[in-house]
């Protein structure tokens, strides 16, 4: 695996850049235009919260940014690679390498527990069964889920289902994570332990895009993004917390697990 030690140009590509993108919804009704030319850039460890009214376009922008759903026109780089030709059958690699995404449903296996729910993005990357199993070990137990492995996702509380789907999205470590109100449906106390392994996960260095309503979860990135109708109407740095630390050049971040 490459690793840089300083900076290269590789490390000054955005992680994640969109220009221009349009997309409107055509369902019953009349159509819904949910996102009206959107130009972003997020940077390598950076870590971006979405915030607007319901119904402003968050969640569209996310499942485009994604590759879930696609622009009308527009487009969308990756690691400054352009994904516009992307057949669903290569985003769906890359979302199982280097994109995690979390939703707002949990979109967990039913059939499947807790713990094959979470192994099996890592065993469908060809990670060995072993290591599937530490990471999973590990990042049930940061998520306060430990002794819930052989659960059924219908068993759980909705806020229980939703750290599974985080751990899920998580467990490849990938690079970019994109985050649809992963703090839903928690109380306070789960928001926390969410803000606190996405805070981490940040200070090591993954990119985050997020969106949420809630504002204790945006409070701990770096910049706010407000969206409205469509569109960005305010982009905001917050106080910039320690720097991330250092990422790796091969699209997969050197993560240490462990504090
Ligand atoms: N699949 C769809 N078919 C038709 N209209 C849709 C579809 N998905 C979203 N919309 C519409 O597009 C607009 C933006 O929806 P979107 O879910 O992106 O907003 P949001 O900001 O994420 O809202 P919320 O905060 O309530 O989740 C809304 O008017 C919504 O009704």
């Amino acid at each position: 695996m490459l690793r840089a030690d300083g900076p290269t140009q590789a490390d000054e590509r955005p992680a994640l850049r969109a220009e221009a993108l349009v997309k409107t919804h055509h369902g019953e009704g009349a159509p819904a235009h949910a996102v009206r030319g959107v130009d972003l850039s997020v940077r390598r460890g950076e870590f971006v919260a979405v915030t607007g009214p319901s119904g402003a376009g968050k969640s569209t922008l996310l499942h485009l940014l994604g590759g879930l759903q696609r622009p009308d026109s527009g487009g969308i780089w990756l690691d400054g690679e352009c994904a516009d030709r992307w057949s669903e059958a290569r985003w769906s690699v890359e979302r199982r390498k280097r994109i995690g995404i979390v939703f707002q449903f949990f979109n967990l296996v039913s059939n499947l527990s807790v713990a094959d729910n979470v192994e099996l993005p890592a065993l469908l990357a060809g990670v060995p069964p072993k290591r599937a199993r530490a990471e999973r070990t590990e990042l049930l137990a940061e998520l306060g889920l430990t002794g819930k492995e052989r659960s059924m996702p219908g068993e759980l509380s909705g806020g229980e289902q939703q750290r599974v789907a985080l751990a899920r999205a998580l467990v490849n470590r990938p690079p970019l994570l994109l985050a649809d109100e992963p703090a839903g449906s928690l109380d306070s106390k789960g928001t926390r332990e969410v803000m606190r392994l996405l805070s981490r996960f940040h200070q090591r260095g993954q990119t985050i895009v997020l969106v949420t309503h809630d504002a204790r979860l945006a409070s701990a990135a770096d910049r706010v993004i407000s969206f409205f109708d469509g569109r960005i109407a305010d982009d905001a740095e917050l106080d910039a917390g320690p720097p991330p630390r250092r990422a790796g050049t091969s699209g997969v971040l050197e993560l240490e697990l462990r504090d």
